[in-house]
């Protein structure tokens, strides 16, 4: 296992590890300080520097010795630097195929979204090699802008409280969601889904993050010029097109937040099998003025203009190609229109 773990921090100069337990036997043949006590759970700190604008990278920093106190006499900590976007996956790839005992993300939902697609590849789960039965958790320190994930579980942004918990080590299974673009690739999500003025708001929202959660303000207000409510082609569970008409935005839950706190899918719950679709219509920029307290509230389902329902899958289409249709997933871009999404059921094992 320390040759594996040693291989992940060889394999990216920004990689190295720590344990507090430094008398043990360490692999001083890398610059992954493990021990070689196979009673200690490997974990891997997939870190973004950029996150939140910077500042995951400054409380990382602040955040490492406590940690290596705190965890280190029981895990091996393998800290794993980003250099890029993507880069998480790959990290968390590797990670997973070295043997670690969990990968945990840290940052914002950006790079959770990103660990949790280095869980598979081309569409299958990542495994440790000829060892299908070793389990790999996923874990979070939330610490981005928005850090939606967290807020189903009313998880703040408090580091120390998420090291208690991978401290405690409990571990639930959750339920993964996939979308199948038209190119037939899977891409994966955990939190929300959506389609149009959402996902083109996020879209904006994204190049201004140095605003804090005032980019989600920027973003929608940016979304809204030229936007036009669009009919929509909606298939559910498999069954028969429907016509949606005047569609504004189509938001898809594994969980509940987005858009830095919006309870948009209030009903969704990750560990439930089911992803929860709401659809809002007709809306115009007034009813974002007046409606927005009920949107963070999740008290919009009881609004005329706003269906929901939980399916195992829904496909959307546009009526009219125009193939600038947005479509994110995480408060990542993910393309446009058009595009399936579905649920891999228990998919993953998250410290919670
Ligand atoms: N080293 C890096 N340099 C630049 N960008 C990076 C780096 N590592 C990751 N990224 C990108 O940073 C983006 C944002 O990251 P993250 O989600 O962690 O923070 P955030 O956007 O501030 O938080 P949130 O998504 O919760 O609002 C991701 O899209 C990711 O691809």
């Amino acid at each position: 296992m320390a040759l594996g773990m040693a291989a992940v921090a060889m394999a990216k100069p920004s990689s190295f590890s720590i344990s507090a337990d430094r008398s043990s036997s360490l692999d001083l043949s890398s610059d992954c300080a493990t021990s070689n006590a196979r009673s200690m759970r490997n974990l891997v700190f997939v870190v973004n520097p950029r996150g939140a604008n910077g500042r995951t990278g400054k409380e990382w920093k602040k955040l490492l010795p406590y940690l290596t106190t705190r965890l280190g006499n029981h895990c091996n900590i393998c800290e794993s630097i980003t250099s890029g976007p993507s880069h998480a996956e790959d990290l968390t790839r590797e990670a997973i195929r070295d043997g670690a005992d969990a990968v945990i993300a840290v940052g914002g939902d950006g790079t959770l979204h990103e660990v949790v697609n280095g869980f598979f590849s081309e569409g299958h789960p990542v495994e440790l090699e000829h060892q299908s039965r070793h389990s790999t958790a996923l874990g979070l320190i939330p610490l981005g802008t928005g850090s939606d994930f967290a807020r189903t579980f009313g998880w703040k942004n408090d580091p120390y409280e998420a090291i208690e918990r991978i401290a405690r080590g409990f571990r639930s299974r959750i339920d993964v969601g996939v979308i199948t673009g038209t190119n037939g690739n899977q891409h994966f999500f955990i939190n929300v889904a959506d389609i149009h003025l959402s996902a083109k708001a996020g879209y904006f929202a994204s190049k201004y993050k140095r605003f804090g959660n005032l980019c989600y303000v920027i973003g929608a207000l940016r979304a809204f010029i030229g936007h036009n409510n669009q009919d929509l082609k909606i298939k559910f569970n498999g069954g028969e097109w429907e016509v949606f008409q005047k569609i504004t935005a189509i938001c898809i839950g594994n969980a509940k937040f987005f858009g830095g706190g919006m309870k948009i899918t209030p009903t969704a719950d990750p560990s439930s099998g089911e992803l929860e679709v709401v659809i809002l219509q007709d809306f115009k920029w007034y009813d974002f003025v007046f409606k927005l307290h009920k949107l963070y509230r999740g008290s919009h389902l009881s609004e005329e203009t706003v269906h929901s329902k939980s399916v195992k899958s829904i496909e959307v289409m546009e009526v009219t190609p125009t193939g600038v249709t947005y479509v994110q997933s995480d408060g990542e871009h993910f393309g446009f229109l058009a595009a399936k999404f579905s649920l891999l059921p228990a998919a993953i094992e998250f410290i919670s």
